[in-house]
């Protein structure tokens, strides 16, 4: 997407040195910072640290950290070492997962001397790849919001609730729950989105913003706990969200919180969607809630916030007493009960097994 008016995907390969160029989405949005991977460590780092985050990105970010280790070693014995490094790195979004072992089962069978090119050649397959996705379930999804536009007799904007970020700074380009926004908001379609801030990272105020402010898409940002108020007051025309992973029977899981907004669509009549690509969906998980690893992340998180001081400065400053302890869980469960339909670049379909063999045919065998 663009920024300014360059235009950008939140990761790259530079050709010649063979590093990897990332968007430093740690210090948006009052800074634009690009960070330079030379190895797997650098990218397993920079997946933990979140300075790369969102599932799509998070699985492209290991695909090409698997690629700049067979750059250093393209050894089997590193190959492995190098997939055990990444797939730790951050535990919930199967993207991950998915991407190592794509990788992985691409190179194993190449001899060692030919696999630093193949291993670059395949990251940036999967990295292309998501581009071609996103767009494809954005257009599926921009018909869900032109409709809702009609549903208005077009008197007005359609307001979209979205939480955390699941914009094109998630992915390598166009996003998942934002794809559906810009790819209407191009078609003319007024749209105004409801940004939760998504504490404690608050990627929505940080990240969404951003990404709706530099494509000209009408926004407000909002504290995470509005977003049932702003439904019961008929505030809401639809939810979409992202997912960091999808059961096969369309349990979804997504930044903490997102539970919580369903919860209230359900009572109020919302329809409430996830935006995916197939790589987000583990067809090895039937019951989201028991089996999907939540992610636990630093007290710190909580305890303290980053931003821009008056002075223009980046700081940080406490805003618990100092002895409080904090709990800090990363994501949460919603069961596909709740969830409209899922968004995918094959469709929409109902957050069922049913539903998404529909579309994804001959994955019965993974039950
Ligand atoms: C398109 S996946 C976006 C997904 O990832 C976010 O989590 P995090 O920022 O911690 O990587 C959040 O769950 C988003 O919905």
């Amino acid at each position: 997407m663009k920024i300014g008016d360059s235009a950008f995907r939140t990761i790259w390969c530079d050709g010649d040195s063979r590093v990897v160029n990332v968007i430093d989405q740690t210090v948006l949005p009052h800074r634009f910072a690009i960070k330079t991977l030379h190895s797997a460590t650098d990218a397993a780092l920079a997946i933990r640290d979140m300075t790369v985050r969102g599932a799509p990105l998070i699985g492209a970010a290991g695909a090409y950290g698997l690629a700049l280790a067979m750059n250093q070693d393209p050894s089997d014995a590193h190959l492995q070492s190098a997939f055990d490094q990444l797939l730790v790195a951050r535990p919930t979004a199967v993207n991950l997962r998915w991407a190592l072992e794509r990788m992985r089962g691409h190179l194993g069978p190449i001899a060692p001397d030919r696999r630093r090119n193949a291993a670059y050649a395949e990251a940036a397959a999967i990295a292309d790849e998501d581009v071609a996705v996103c767009s494809a379930l954005g257009q599926h999804g921009a018909e869900l919001i032109a409709a809702a536009w009609r549903r208005t007799g077009r008197s007005q904007p359609v307001n979209v609730l979205t939480h955390c970020n699941a914009g094109w700074l998630a992915t390598v380009d166009w996003g998942t729950a934002l794809a559906p926004v810009y790819k209407a908001h191009r078609a003319g379609v007024p749209v105004h989105v409801w940004v939760d801030e998504t504490r404690p990272r608050n990627q929505g105020a940080s990240l969404t913003a951003y990404e709706l402010g530099s494509e000209g898409v009408p926004h407000t940002v909002v504290v995470d706990n509005v977003g049932g108020h702003l439904m019961q007051h008929g505030m809401v025309d639809l939810c979409i969200v992202g997912t960091d992973r999808t059961t096969r029977t369309g349990d979804v899981c997504n930044k903490v919180g997102t539970y919580l907004k369903a919860l209230a669509a359900h009572d109020n009549g919302v329809p409430f969607y996830v935006a995916l690509p197939a790589s987000t969906i583990d067809w090895r998980m039937r019951d989201g809630v028991k089996e999907i690893p939540i992610e636990e992340r630093e007290a710190t998180e909580v305890t303290h916030m980053s931003g821009e001081t008056a002075e223009g400065d980046i700081a940080t400053i406490r805003v618990t007493p100092k002895n409080s302890p904090a709990l800090n869980y990363g994501f949460d469960v919603t069961p596909a009960r709740l969830v409209t339909g899922l968004i995918t670049e094959r469709g929409v379909c109902a957050a069922s097994e049913a539903g998404l063999l529909s579309l994804f045919p001959g994955e019965e065998r993974a039950a």
